[in-house]
């Protein structure tokens, strides 16, 4: 096993600095009522979030049940297990159930508009407490955050990683220099994480390990794709460009698309044309590659797309924001469309048992129609949310005007619901005072006991008849 989940702090109480954030957590958990809002956990990677979970679980005797938003990425099987997680008691004894969605903030890409509802639901039913961690407390979108109480876990200061590292060299054995633990500690950025796996790296094989024998290239020597454009538009050095280019973490495929996006900030026109003209030099071997399947043709395409661009750039810098490729956002835009437009169809299709083609084909004109008449009904019948209700409507503003008014209602509803499930106070009612000289009603003819006698008059029955019993 590795260092860094050999020694995943069991206690809360172990965990390195944050202990602000610490705090909060512990007291959550000892007031926690199902009234609580569930915490979200969040900060950059490796400080500790997914670890003061699992302490805090411990702590409490509390069995976790793990939810990983990028692994179950739909909401059927986040709601079948945060349902049941969420809602019934523990068979290990333990008091409680921990709910732990890991990455909450992978769950807001547009393939997952689901999934960000099976979360929201999963809150509003969970019985059991609730964690959300996340690394972007901004990735989560404005509604779960609205539910959730937020916790910031900061980068973890060198002085303080120090004496962990120290331990983890005695637990193991190993003799170390101070100044090996500090250019560790330091190169870590604040991640324990990426300390504890630099040491367990160089560590490894020896029982003494000192200054010249530390291996700090974790993650930090990866070279990002805005290192390289930048790169790319300076004076770098060909083979230092190139070089750049194989610490990449990126395929020449999307690197040539990051160039593509960033050749309209050359300010004169017939640099850019020039640059153009590499590109689709390299697009061709990239082309040339996936049709025959012969790799080292990548490497001519890199060199051609960047040594080719960078001459026509000339040195000059990038002065303009580098941005992922507009047509990534295009893409992005166009596949959340499909993805709304599917899943509207299929609501559809299945509540009017007629196959979505047929559907698309003869009646969707006539339907738009309708749902333009009567939005509000189309949406309740149909569990629209704002998106889906737009497909129809083309009218953003209205759409979500229309749906807020609906989840108003429902809110308001669950509410009298609340209240007529109360058991209802019968003292009060009982000694309501009479006026005086006012003789008591029997109790059919009660004010309230008058409903009873309209019998003839059947209630519409409203959950019965839908907008599509005509279909
Ligand atoms: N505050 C800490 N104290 C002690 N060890 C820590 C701490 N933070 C991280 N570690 C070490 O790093 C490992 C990973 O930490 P953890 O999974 O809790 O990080 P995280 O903040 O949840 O990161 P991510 O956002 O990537 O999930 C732990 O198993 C532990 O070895």
């Amino acid at each position: 096993m590795d260092w860094a989940e050999k020694y995943r702090p069991a206690h809360l109480a172990d965990l390195v600095g944050n202990k602000t954030p610490v705090m909060q957590i512990a007291e959550w958990a000892k007031t926690w009522t199902r009234k609580s809002r569930p915490l979200l956990l969040y900060g950059k990677p490796g400080i500790g979030k997914t670890s003061a979970a699992y302490a805090l679980a411990n702590d409490m005797n509390w069995e976790v049940v793990e939810l990983n938003a990028s692994d179950q990425r739909t909401a059927a099987v986040i709601e079948r297990i945060a349902g049941a997680g969420s809602v019934t008691a523990s068979l290990t004894g333990a008091t409680r159930k921990l709910i732990v969605l890991d990455e909450a903030d992978n769950l807001q890409g547009n393939a997952d508009r689901g999934g960000a509802k099976a979360i929201l639901e999963c809150i509003r039913q969970a019985q059991q407490p609730m964690i959300l961690i996340a690394n972007d407390l901004y990735g989560i979108s404005p509604e779960i955050r609205a539910r959730c109480e937020p916790v910031q876990f900061k980068a973890v200061p060198a002085r303080s990683i120090v004496p962990r590292l120290r331990y983890l060299c005695s637990a193991e054995k190993i003799s170390c220099s101070d100044a090996a633990l500090q250019s560790i500690a330091e190169s870590a950025g604040g991640d324990i994480r990426s300390a504890v796996n630099m040491l367990y790296a160089s560590a490894l094989g020896r029982d003494s390990l000192d200054d010249g024998q530390v291996h700090t290239s974790q993650k930090d020597e990866r070279v990002s794709i805005f290192s390289l454009i930048t790169a790319l538009f300076g004076k770098t050095r060909d083979d230092e460009l190139m070089r750049l280019s194989y610490d990449v973490d990126d395929t020449p495929d999307t690197i040539v698309q990051w160039v593509e996006g960033s050749v309209p900030h050359l300010a004169d026109p017939r640099s850019v044309e020039r640059a153009y003209r590499y590109l689709s030099r390299a697009d061709q071997y990239l082309g040339y590659t996936y049709r025959r399947q012969y790799h080292t043709l990548w490497r001519y395409a890199t060199a051609v797309m960047l040594l080719g661009v960078a001459d026509a750039a000339g040195g000059k810098g990038i002065h303009a924001r580098i941005m992922p490729p507009e047509r990534w956002q295009k893409m992005a835009a166009a596949k959340k469309q499909k993805t709304i437009r599917i899943a509207t169809l299929n609501k559809v299709s299945s509540t009017m048992h007629v196959p979505q083609d047929t559907l698309r084909e003869h009646y969707l004109d006539t339907l738009a129609l309708l749902v333009g008449q009567d939005p509000a009904g189309f949406a309740r019948e149909l569990s629209f949310d704002a998106d889906q209700l737009n497909f129809f409507l083309n009218d953003r503003a209205r759409a979500a005007e229309i749906i807020r008014a609906i989840v108003q209602e429902e809110k308001e509803r669950e509410k009298e619901a609340k209240k007529e499930a109360a058991p209802p106070k019968k003292e009060q009612k009982a000694e309501k005072p009479q006026k005086k000289g006012e003789l008591p009603l029997p109790e059919a003819e009660s004010p309230k006991a008058a409903p009873a006698k309209v019998k003839e008059e059947p209630a519409p029955a409203k959950t019965q008849s839908t907008l599509f019993d005509g279909f």
